[in-house]
């Protein structure tokens, strides 16, 4: 039977003090607690996390990490560090945290050590990227290779791809790297436009290797390469990411090219897996394996560190808090930084494919709302987009704010005097300040404004905001920042009691569509699907595409 943490006393006195603080404002929290912005922050590896800007004070702190005690945080983390079924439903290992234990660990699962595995494949990866960024390994017209395509999608295209950008200083032997994921085929033919077949080499990354999105435009790939260069060139352009050696053979690509993985890592946490390729061709395996320590790190806070002072504890917690005693549906990340462009897409596969569950793991409905919607934009973007919800709206929407002390790239400000890092980084700084601060009526009206403006201005504030700050984007900060939202999927996973490692819902609509491609196509009318809605659908695109009934 899956606990439900709702019937446990921990949970009823969380209840109960939300009901006691829950109308306060940040403003009274900080004045009665005016140590609370230096002490409610947290030190995890080389970031340095403020969560004094939450609507809780110390007790409700301590309240949340008796629920993840109740809730077994600790149990089911170490059962699934050392290899247990934690994911119920595929009765599998859970071991993403294998793929970053250094050479020379050792994790027996099942009689056998997964780290040499996981090291072998490194290896492998390392010889093979070693080669394509050295100019040894050559195409079929014996050209160096200067662009890799990785073909993949969900787990197997997000995290190359935000990495690749978020890394782009680390890119540095000439090679580079594009993404194709989506099955419009303008993904792959905008992708094309402009490369040689004779220096572009294809990953295609797929852990079952029967998405159809990816095994539709590596076919396309491959008629690309094969109408320019000939079939004999596909060995030399073509390397395979997977789990499923037999597919990848019948695709026509040589098992010694392929790079494998296990079933006990989940697509949306293979990124420091081989579907890393793409993105260690371009980095190099150096970098790469800072990437790999980057999520160690966190592995090992997460691992050792007591609940109190637990960073994806205590801001998986607080994801909670919100979401299931606020009723806030969403949080936004805010990362003040342009190479972070894609991390919010990367992170809502990370947690809402994980946590959008609607049951436990042994089928009980479950009993508070689970998934919270991650969504956003870097900053300062953002602000001049949506912020005005996040300021003065009507909703609840805490928010992970993340900066660095370094720029990427810097530049002077309009006066020469000054540095753009520095403007980015005062409005980071200014945003969560007037999140949770505000500004009131009577200061408003102290400074003059006419009696009708004021409510229109009133900063409501008590808008409750995450700060991760960390000295500057390298492999391995990513790696740990990566690792801090993976391991906090986790804890809100354990308290829900769901398997955060399933995907079911994902299924039907791939079935669907299916089903419902030949009729789009087939020249007589089509059958009914069964509801007027989608039959009309289909009449309208049917008669637009020329095939009318
Ligand atoms: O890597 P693949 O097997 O091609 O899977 C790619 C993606 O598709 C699936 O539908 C799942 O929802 C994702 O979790 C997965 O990452």
């Amino acid at each position: 039977m899956s606990l439900d943490i709702t019937a446990t006393s921990a949970w009823q006195k969380l209840r109960a003090h939300h009901g006691l603080v829950s109308d306060r404002h940040l403003r009274e929290f900080f004045a009665e607690d005016p140590e609370r912005g230096r002490e409610l922050t947290v030190t995890a590896a080389d970031l340095y996390i403020d969560y004094s800007k939450h609507r809780m004070d110390r007790e409700a702190l301590r309240l949340l990490v008796e629920v993840a005690r109740a809730a077994g945080v600790e149990e089911r983390r170490d059962a699934m560090l050392r290899g247990d079924h934690v994911n119920t439903s595929e009765n599998r290992a859970v071991l993403h945290t294998a793929l970053r234990l250094p050479r020379g660990a050792s994790l027996i699962v099942d009689g056998h050590n997964v780290v040499a595995d996981v090291h072998a494949v490194l290896d492998r990866m390392g010889e093979f990227t070693d080669r394509l960024r050295s100019g040894q390994w050559r195409g079929a017209t014996g050209k160096r290779i200067t662009t890799v395509v990785n073909l993949g999608i969900g787990g197997s295209d997000l995290g190359p791809v935000m990495a690749f950008r978020a890394l782009r200083h680390y890119v540095d032997s000439g090679v580079t790297a594009r993404f194709v994921s989506n099955i419009d085929p303008a993904d792959l033919v905008g992708k094309l436009a402009g490369l040689d077949p004779a220096t572009t080499l294809f990953i295609v990354a797929s852990k079952t290797f029967t998405t159809l999105e990816t095994l539709t435009n590596a076919t396309a790939a491959r008629r690309w390469l094969v109408d320019a260069l000939g079939e004999d060139a596909v060995a030399g352009h073509f390397v395979a990411v997977s789990t499923n050696a037999e597919r990848v053979a019948e695709f026509g690509i040589d098992p010694a090219n392929m790079f494998g993985f296990w079933d006990w890592v989940g697509g949306r946490y293979s990124v420091d897996s081989a579907v890393g390729l793409s993105l260690m061709c371009v980095i190099g395996r150096e970098a790469f394996g800072e990437f790999l320590a980057g999520f160690h790190a966190i592995d090992r806070h997460f691992a050792e560190r007591p609940l109190e002072s637990n960073a994806p504890v205590l801001l998986g917690m607080i994801g909670l808090w919100y979401s299931s005693l606020f009723g806030a549906d969403s949080r936004a990340v805010l990362p003040y930084s342009n190479d972070l462009g894609r991390f919010a897409a990367y992170l809502q596969q990370l947690t809402m494919e994980s946590n959008g569950k609607s049951v436990r793991a042994d089928g009980s409905p479950v009993s508070m709302p689970t998934g919270e919607i991650f969504w956003g934009e870097p900053g300062t973007n953002g602000q001049h987009a949506f912020y005005q919800l996040l300021h003065q709206g009507t909703r609840l929407v805490p928010a992970d704010f993340i900066g660095f002390a370094e720029p990427t790239d810097d530049l002077a400000t309009i006066d020469g005097a000054g540095s753009m890092h520095d403007v980015l980084m005062s409005n980071l700084f200014a945003q969560t300040k007037v999140l949770a601060f505000g500004k009131t009526a009577e200061e408003i009206a102290a400074e003059g404004t006419a009696p009708e403006l004021v409510p229109h201005k009133v900063m409501p504030g008590n808008r409750p905001s995450t700060t991760i700050l960390a000295p500057k984007i390298t492999p391995s900060v990513l790696g740990q920042l990566i690792a801090l939202y993976e391991h906090q999927v986790f804890v809100e996973g354990v308290v829900f009691g769901i398997d955060s490692f399933d995907q079911w819902g994902v299924e039907l609509g791939k079935v669907q569509a299916l089903e419902l491609e030949p009729i789009l196509t087939e020249p007589q009318a089509p059958a009914r699907q069964g509801d007027s809605s989608t039959d009309t659908l289909v009449r309208w695109y049917r008669h637009r595409r020329g095939r009318l009934v």
